[in-house]
């Protein structure tokens, strides 16, 4: 099976935000993306509004063609936007506003019931659930117990392991925490994300057969600075193939 990759289009609106300009638009992206093959557009509409804007959101939900992923934290506002925004998934995350970017993982363990709840919530809409977690088995069997529909395993600790040139140890979590998925949930999809690139996805996708999904936002955004949205999106399909013949 084809591992997808959806695009996150933040690292647009980054842009725009540091000059208050109207350009360039998360939403022009997120078409030129689906154009050049991605299979998704994520967003991550945070507290303090630091990219994605609201008004981005609700665009997306009217021309994302593929399927629209919103990133968000498990809070009462949020959860209000995406019953009313209506992505085709949503994928709760933790958050913090001094963080530069997400840190870590959510702890569903610490947070179950009130997980489970916000899951429910959202079911009952009809939108599935992805929880955003590290890849530890713990945290693998909370996000079980909630009955969401799916995790994001956390890559940013493999991607820095990677940028370090020693990539093993936390490819091998990552492995373990998905064949745990796998063997203790077999309906549960598993995605990954978090500083993935085109070199070191392509390990992730041979070492962790598991994975059906991939979030991809800020080394595909840089990219495409320097070479184009539609060739961006074109070199990270090709790693991710190269990852799949590998397996
Ligand atoms: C949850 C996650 O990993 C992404 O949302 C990522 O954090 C990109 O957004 P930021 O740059 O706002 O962190
Ligand atoms: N959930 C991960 C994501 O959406 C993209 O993260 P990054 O590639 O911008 O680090």
């Amino acid at each position: 099976m084809r591992v997808r990759l959806h695009v996150n289009v933040d690292h647009v609106a980054t842009i725009r935000q540091a000059r208050g300009t109207e350009y360039p638009d998360p939403v022009e992206a997120a078409m030129l993306c689906e154009w050049a093959g991605a299979h998704g557009i994520t967003v991550h509409l945070r507290e303090d509004r630091r990219h994605i804007q609201l008004r981005d959101v609700e665009v997306l939900r009217r021309t994302v063609k593929t399927m629209l992923n919103l990133e968000m934290a498990a809070t009462e506002e949020m959860v209000r936007v995406a019953l009313q925004v209506r992505p085709d998934l949503v994928t709760l995350v933790p958050e913090r506003r001094e963080e530069r970017t997400t840190e870590g993982g959510l702890d569903v363990r610490g947070q179950l019931a009130a997980l489970r709840g916000v899951r429910e919530r959202l079911d009952a809409s009809g939108i599935p659930t992805s929880l955003f977690v590290d890849p530890d088995a713990d945290q693998v069997q909370a996000s079980i117990e909630t009955g969401a529909a799916m995790i994001e395993l956390h890559t940013g600790d493999y991607a820095e392991e990677a940028r370090r040139g020693h990539s093993t140890s936390e490819l091998e979590r990552l492995a373990r925490a998905a064949s745990y998925a796998r063997i203790h949930a077999p309906s549960m999809k598993v995605a990954a994300g978090h500083g993935l690139t085109a070199r070191n996805v392509v390990s992730l996708v041979a070492l962790v057969p598991e994975l059906v999904e991939l979030n991809i936002g800020h080394a595909l955004i840089s990219d495409a600075v320097l070479v184009g949205l539609d060739r961006a999106v074109q070199r990270f399909l090709r790693a991710i193939e190269e990852g799949e013949q590998l397996r």
